[in-house]
């Protein structure tokens, strides 16, 4: 690996370490490469911290936790205005450092940068919109006072796939409750990261309420804190099977937990759909993100009388994309976050195709640097294919032929996962009836997108527990408290 030049956009980032509000380097001195996907080159090094590090921030965060919770509610809600008002302002700036950390191309980068900004902006409204009770109880003895108070120092473990989205979901509710954080970003993206806790600082959060850990040691750093007695919340995003390790940790602590864990998503196209949006859909459900996302379509559920019709129209859509590094003009798929993910990709397909699957368009990866991979449609997917059973987190399509509606809801949910399904038809009825059957947290009705700040995001099975956003994403950061007094 060589060293590319670091674009002027990256200078501004701190690639240290952020503990009780100044910038430090890993107590050993230790630093980490930033790999630019789409070349493989090394970006730039950043701090790596070690459980010692980790455990300065933790400090940091219980120190700070009662003043940070005496704040006034407004005062929260303006320092996520302003830190969201920045990051409108600096939208192309930070879109660069994650489509050169991440891969995605720079017009999808701009779109998770407003969506992540949204996350800061929804919850500065929430942040004065917290409210409590006081009731008498019912043989008239006492009375009820219902408080809401900050979970208290939180631990929140984001994914590299939305490097900033999956942080502003987590920081805006946490602030807005008043819990003081340590937030330790993917090893893979750790500079949109770094570049949203110089924000904050910028908008006014003050020392110690975020702490920012990068580090190629997760697991050393992480497991200490969650069983130390100190973390009172884990918010995490990323896979079941790292998810269940964490929960085993936490359980040792009984640390409360958000957990935003992996998907299945069936994506079922029903004969009396509209075509049109059901191929719109499928491209956005598919293909944000390059099919890295846990809520990307991974087995699209095709009514028999439209099979053809559908799978010619999406091949034909996928083959147009362009494939190029982010940076590109005009780039629409960049490439994947690494040589595993890419690897995993094309062994999927060539199982799929070992058992009978059609290629519609795609299906090889081409030469050269990078971890490209084509746009891929595959019909007649048969269903004892590995890929039907796990998350391709990748640009491939698989098709599989339905005839009837029970018969395709049993498939659907025949999964551990429940994160998102995917729903096209005509007929209402349907719609809701399938809409209520599907084993999920989420459906999109006759759209391929579900993701916002006002709804909340989550899933059922083993996609985990909790919800992000919306009214309900505040109140995984806060607690209950009852004052029982006389009359
Ligand atoms: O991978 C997770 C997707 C996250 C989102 O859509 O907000």
């Amino acid at each position: 690996m060589t060293a590319t030049v670091v674009p002027s956009t990256m200078d501004s980032v701190p690639k240290k370490l952020l503990v009780a509000g100044a910038w430090t380097d890993a107590s050993d001195g230790r630093t980490m490469p930033v790999e630019n996907p789409a070349t493989g080159e090394v970006l730039c090094e950043v701090a790596d911290a070690t459980p010692e590090d980790g455990a300065r921030a933790l400090d940091a965060s219980v120190a700070a936790q009662r003043d940070w919770a005496a704040t006034a509610p407004r005062a929260r809600s303006e320092i996520l205005r302003r830190a969201y008002d920045l990051i409108i302002e600096r939208v192309d700036e930070l879109a660069t450092i994650m489509t050169l950390e991440m891969g995605k191309p720079l017009a999808e980068a701009r779109g998770e940068v407003t969506y992540a900004a949204e996350f800061f902006r929804w919850f500065s409204e929430e942040a004065v919109r917290v409210d409590g009770g006081f009731s008498a109880t019912p043989d008239g003895k006492n009375h009820v006072m219902v408080l809401r108070q900050p979970v208290g120092p939180s631990l929140l473990i984001t994914p590299w796939n939305f490097p900033l989205a999956m942080g502003t979901r987590k920081i805006g509710p946490a602030v807005a409750a008043g819990c003081t954080m340590v937030f330790k970003p993917a090893q893979q993206t750790p500079l949109s990261a770094l570049a949203l806790a110089a924000i904050l600082t910028e908008a006014g959060l003050p020392n110690g309420v975020l702490n920012v850990i990068t580090t190629s040691r997760a697991g050393e750093v992480v497991e200490p804190l969650l069983r130390g007695g100190n973390v009172r919340k884990l918010s995490f995003t990323g896979s079941t099977a790292v998810g269940k390790i964490l929960l085993a940790q936490a359980a040792d602590g009984v640390v409360r937990t958000s957990m935003e864990l992996g998907g299945n998503a069936p994506f079922i196209v029903f004969s009396d759909a509209d075509l049109d949006a059901a191929v719109a859909g499928a491209m956005v459900a598919k293909m944000r993100n390059m099919g890295e996302a846990c809520t990307a379509a991974n087995r699209l559920y095709v009514h028999s009388s439209v099979v053809e019709e559908f799978g010619a129209r999406l091949a034909a859509k996928m083959a147009e994309l362009r494939v190029a590094p982010g940076t590109e003009d005009g780039a629409q798929v960049g490439p994947l976050i690494d040589s595993a993910g890419l690897s995993k990709v094309e062994q999927l397909v060539a199982d799929a195709v070992g058992r009978g699957a059609r290629v519609l368009t795609g299906g090889a990866a081409p030469d050269g640097p990078g971890h490209f991979y084509p746009p891929t449609v595959l019909a007649d997917v048969d269903s004892g294919s590995e890929m039907l059973r796990t998350e391709i987190f990748g640009p491939v399509a698989p098709i599989i032929t339905f005839d009837d509606e029970d018969e395709v809801l049993r498939t659907a949910n025949d999964t551990d996962w429940g994160l998102v399904g995917y729903v096209f038809t005509r007929d209402l009825a349907r719609a809701l009836r399938v809409s209520e059957n599907l084993e999920v947290g989420m459906v999109g009705l006759n759209t391929g997108l579900v993701s916002n700040p006002a709804a909340p995001f989550g899933g059922v099975k083993q996609s985990g527990l909790g919800r992000e956003g919306g009214r309900v994403g505040i109140e995984e950061f806060l607690e209950y408290k009852y004052v029982a007094t006389p009359r």
